[in-house]
């Protein structure tokens, strides 16, 4: 089929570059043209594993092409995909203004019928102004053509995208008629063929599905981070817990870490959105108000932490290890780095921080002397009294504890993931603080037993 999809970022990207590798030809466009430009160079403008991969695969061979030319990129196309930006607005709401301009632009330049699937996370009803809007602007050209709004939520995670789109455990779609229903079913059959992953519903219901699924998985999180809490308190392992708790099957092991918070371009601005629209509707989620406050809350946690331990923090240096909002991702929108960053700084500490792939997003949002993105995660500890680990990437699992306790002028981690063995790390000559499992429940797990 031939394909146009507006909006390169890591949804557009991983979509048009995907379907292009089953055959599709896909048109992309997006209005940045910094971005095209990089794109047209072969050059991938964020990081995500495999993505580069595909991507040239397709651009070299001449099923993927790159514009900033809404004529160029609609014209052949009978399915046009929106895949722009829907950032919250100053209300918590979700800004679908990208969304409409760039559907109604994209209309404008259609040469024959044409599906126009939402694939950004839009508030239920926006589809339905979508379609008035479209409808409106079609009457006005006196167009001789259709155009069929559908939605298509997008479930993929950062870091395992390219993964998640071509082996989806759903694919939902939202529909107001058959037609299109039956023209998403064609393409989306590469990735359908034993099971049937595809959900048809009402465009609203589909709408919503996706606001759903991230209230939930953030639900989860802050119930977990605020039960790791009261372990702490009560001197429970939370990690320990998580492990019995989640052996039932109804609970399943799946994302039910405790931490500093959930971050990203997509959990705390979703559950944002919902509480507007539940607010707008008469209808307030009184849960998810509680999930958004433990969230704010936890992502102080690793600097009170800190500071419990080291007391006046200026002067001190910190080693942060993890600035992206997690592994496998240069995101780092809404990440907890940096709020603990930036309360770092503020009490006059000096930050060492190290990421694989995350610290020029950073320095662009951060410019205090006092921060210095270093090149790797030793260098980050030379001269720091002690080390915060923020993000779980793969290369922080195993270091080398003998040397960070000689390294670090007050031997102890900050393990703001719980990825470490409490017990060994003491025994390794640092003190260790986790998330809901304090030091003294360590400590007294480590005592032998006298007869
Ligand atoms: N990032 C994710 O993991 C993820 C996963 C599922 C769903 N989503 C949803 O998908 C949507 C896109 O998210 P993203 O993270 O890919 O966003 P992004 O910010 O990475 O990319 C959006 C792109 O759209 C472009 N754009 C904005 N307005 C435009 C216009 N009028 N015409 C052409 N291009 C325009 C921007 O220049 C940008 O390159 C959002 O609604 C988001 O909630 C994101
Ligand atoms: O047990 C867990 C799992 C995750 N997190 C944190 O939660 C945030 C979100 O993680 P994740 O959901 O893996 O990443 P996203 O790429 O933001 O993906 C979410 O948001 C996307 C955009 O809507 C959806 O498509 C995905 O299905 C949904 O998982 C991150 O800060 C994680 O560190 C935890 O603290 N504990």
């Amino acid at each position: 089929m031939n394909l146009a999809v507006i909006g390169v970022g890591y949804v557009g990207l991983v979509t048009g570059a995907c379907l292009a590798d089953v055959g599709n030809h896909v048109s992309c466009m997006d209005r940045d043209a910094g971005k095209i430009a990089r794109l047209e160079r072969g050059d991938i403008p964020i990081f995500e594993p495999g993505l580069d991969e595909v991507v040239r695969r397709n651009a070299t061979g001449g099923r993927l092409t790159f514009t900033t030319d809404m004529a160029r990129a609609v014209c052949d196309a009978d399915i046009i995909f929106i895949a722009v930006g829907t950032p919250p607005a100053e209300d918590g709401s979700a800004d679908v203004g990208r969304v409409l301009e760039a559907a109604m632009e994209a209309v404008r330049y259609i040469d024959r019928d044409v599906v126009l699937v939402v694939k950004s996370t839009v508030p239920v009803g926006t589809c339905d102004r979508v379609r008035d809007a479209v409808q409106a602007l079609l009457r006005t050209m006196r167009s001789p053509w259709k155009v069929t709004v559908a939605s298509n939520p997008e479930f993929l995670k950062e870091g395992s995208a390219i993964d998640d789109f071509q082996r989806p455990d759903r694919i939902v779609v939202g529909t107001y008629d058959t037609a299109s229903l039956t023209l998403l079913r064609a393409l989306y059959s590469p990735y359908n063929r034993n099971h049937d992953r595809l959900i048809a519903m009402d465009v609203r219901s589909s709408e919503f599905t996706k606001y759903a699924a991230n209230a939930m998985l953030a639900t989860r999180i802050s119930l977990m981070n605020e039960l790791a809490r009261l372990a702490e308190k009560v001197g429970a392992d939370i990690e320990e817990v998580r492990r019995g708790a989640g052996a039932d099957p109804r609970i399943g092991h799946h994302f039910l870490y405790a931490g500093v918070g959930y971050g990203g371009s997509c959990l705390p601005k979703d559950v944002s959105a919902l509480s507007r629209l539940a607010a707008d509707n008469d209808e307030p989620l009184d849960l998810l108000a509680g999930v958004q406050r433990v969230n704010e809350r936890q992502k102080h946690l690793l600097f009170e932490k800190v500071g419990k331990v080291l007391g006046d923090l200026s002067g001190r240096t910190i080693a942060v290890w993890g600035l992206a909002f997690k592994p496998n991702t240069d995101d780092i929108r809404d990440a907890p780095s940096l709020v603990l960053i930036r309360e770092l700084l503020a009490a006059g500490a000096r930050v060492r921080a190290y990421d694989p792939v995350a610290a020029p997003g950073v320095a662009a949002v951060i410019k205090d002397p006092d921060l210095a993105l270093v090149g790797s995660a030793r260098d980050a500890c030379l001269g720091a009294d002690v080390l915060v680990v923020v993000t779980e990437w793969r290369e922080f699992k195993s270091p080398d504890f003998r040397w960070l306790a000689k390294t670090l002028n007050q031997p102890a981690i900050f393990d703001g993931r719980n990825i470490y063995d409490a017990n060994y790390v003491q025994e390794c000559g640092l003190r260790y603080f986790g998330v809901g499992r304090g030091e003294t429940v360590i400590e007294a797990a480590v005592v032998p037993v006298t007869a």
